[in-house]
């Protein structure tokens, strides 16, 4: 069985958005002068998907959320016609023919990306041909259920962040992550309101349950050095990406302080780029995301180094691509969950394009053993809202 096309097509959200409250969280273009919408890089309201058919007119499915446009270029042009009367099985052959006939610019940002999106649809394609989710391929339930954390809390004035939370306990969350929304720019006042958040978060949850801490690269090394001492009072679950992702040295070196789990991963791309984190030490929890590391094919090898070097994983983002990985491995031991709502910075825009995720039941996903592939379809629900760019 042979693959005969590779289709991509960008969808892109024309329907409302909720504007974010002010400083809902910071990002590393806050270092800027410009205050602005310092937000924009990381608005995720285009979203490619990539659909590889073989010739009994199976169709696997892969995604990916970083720069959709120019993704699909780099599918289009360069890994489509790679694949073509190319066996779907084949997925380690096909993997390093992507990845080394275009090593020139693939190994990390738009190129792995691109390659992430088509091993994520043949992982799909092989599961469907053969009957089995795609975490029966990979070695099969290791856990009865998927615990998983809340993932919002973007910042807010205290009482709605207090009240969001509360309903992440009503349903029954055991973990939630809110957001920083001040930075080094903001001096000591951002400092005092960045601690005003988390105590109020951590004063709704109680001590019992794990509450994270994300900062999506708006710190510096100096700024999260001091916030550190500030923070261990929360006993926080991992403080998220303080510093930006080229920063190993910082993150190494925060980890080092010992005061707070340091977390990271979901910009890092490539088996190469975790064993790089792994091997110095930097991270206390590591969070690719299998949309972006290099699909299937790399998110399994990297759990398996993981489980090597006895460090966590907690992939990036819920979606089903990463909730296989961490069924089929014990060094996953939960999974981020973005909760269904309207359109705001798009992390929830998967569920407007998809239909097949799992919702939780008090904190915990299940996956359907008899579900093949990766257990999505195209939802035409909302299709009307999505600018479609063939
Ligand atoms: O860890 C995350 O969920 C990401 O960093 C978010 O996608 C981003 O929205 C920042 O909170
Ligand atoms: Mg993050």
């Amino acid at each position: 069985m042979k693959i005969k096309s590779v289709r991509t097509r960008v969808f892109e959200w024309q329907g409302k958005v909720t504007p974010p409250a002010a400083n809902f969280c910071t990002n590393a273009a806050d270092i800027l002068y410009e205050r602005g919408d310092s937000m924009g890089s990381f608005r995720f309201h285009g979203w490619l998907v990539c659909e590889v058919e073989t010739e009994d007119g199976t169709i696997g499915i892969g995604n990916a959320a970083l720069a959709p446009r120019v993704v699909k270029a780099a599918i289009d042009h360069y890994y489509a016609p790679m694949l073509i009367g190319e066996d779907p099985f084949d997925t380690e052959y096909l993997w390093q023919k992507m990845y080394r006939k275009t090593h020139a610019w693939s190994r990390k940002g738009i190129g792995m990306t691109a390659i992430s999106a088509v091993d994520i649809a043949l992982w799909d394609l092989m599961g469907k041909e053969v009957g089995k989710p795609i975490f029966k391929l990979l070695g099969g339930r290791t856990k009865e259920r998927i615990r998983c954390y809340a993932s919002k809390l973007y910042g807010q004035p205290i009482e709605a962040l207090r009240a969001e939370a509360q309903s992440y306990v009503d349903q029954g969350f055991d973990a939630v992550k809110m957001r920083f929304g001040w930075g080094p720019k903001d001096g000591p006042a951002g400092m005092r309101k960045n601690l005003e958040l988390v105590a109020a978060v951590r004063d709704v949850i109680g001590p019992d349950r794990d509450l994270m801490c994300e900062c999506y690269m708006g710190w510096t090394f100096e700024y999260a050095k001091r916030m550190l001492p500030k923070l261990e009072a929360y006993d926080i679950r991992w403080l998220e990406e303080p510093v930006i992702a080229d920063d190993i040295e910082g993150y190494t070196e925060l980890r080092k302080l010992g005061r707070v789990p340091i977390s990271g991963g979901e910009h890092e791309f490539s088996l190469a780029g975790f064993q790089q984190l792994l091997d110095r030490r930097a991270l206390d929890v590591i969070q690719y995301d299998t949309n972006r590391v290099g699909g299937i094919s790399a998110a399994r090898k990297i759990n398996a180094l993981a489980e090597a070097y006895q460090i966590p994983v907690v992939p990036h983002a819920g979606q089903m691509h990463n909730y296989h990985l961490t069924m089929a491995s014990t060094a996953s031991p939960m999974a981020e969950f973005f909760p269904v709502h309207d359109v705001e910075v798009g992390n929830e825009l998967f569920y407007y394009i998809f239909k097949g995720e799992p919702q939780p039941d008090n904190g915990f996903l299940q996956l359907d053993d008899n579900r093949p592939g990766l257990g999505l379809e195209l939802s035409d629900e909302h299709l009307g809202s999505f600018n479609v760019i063939e």
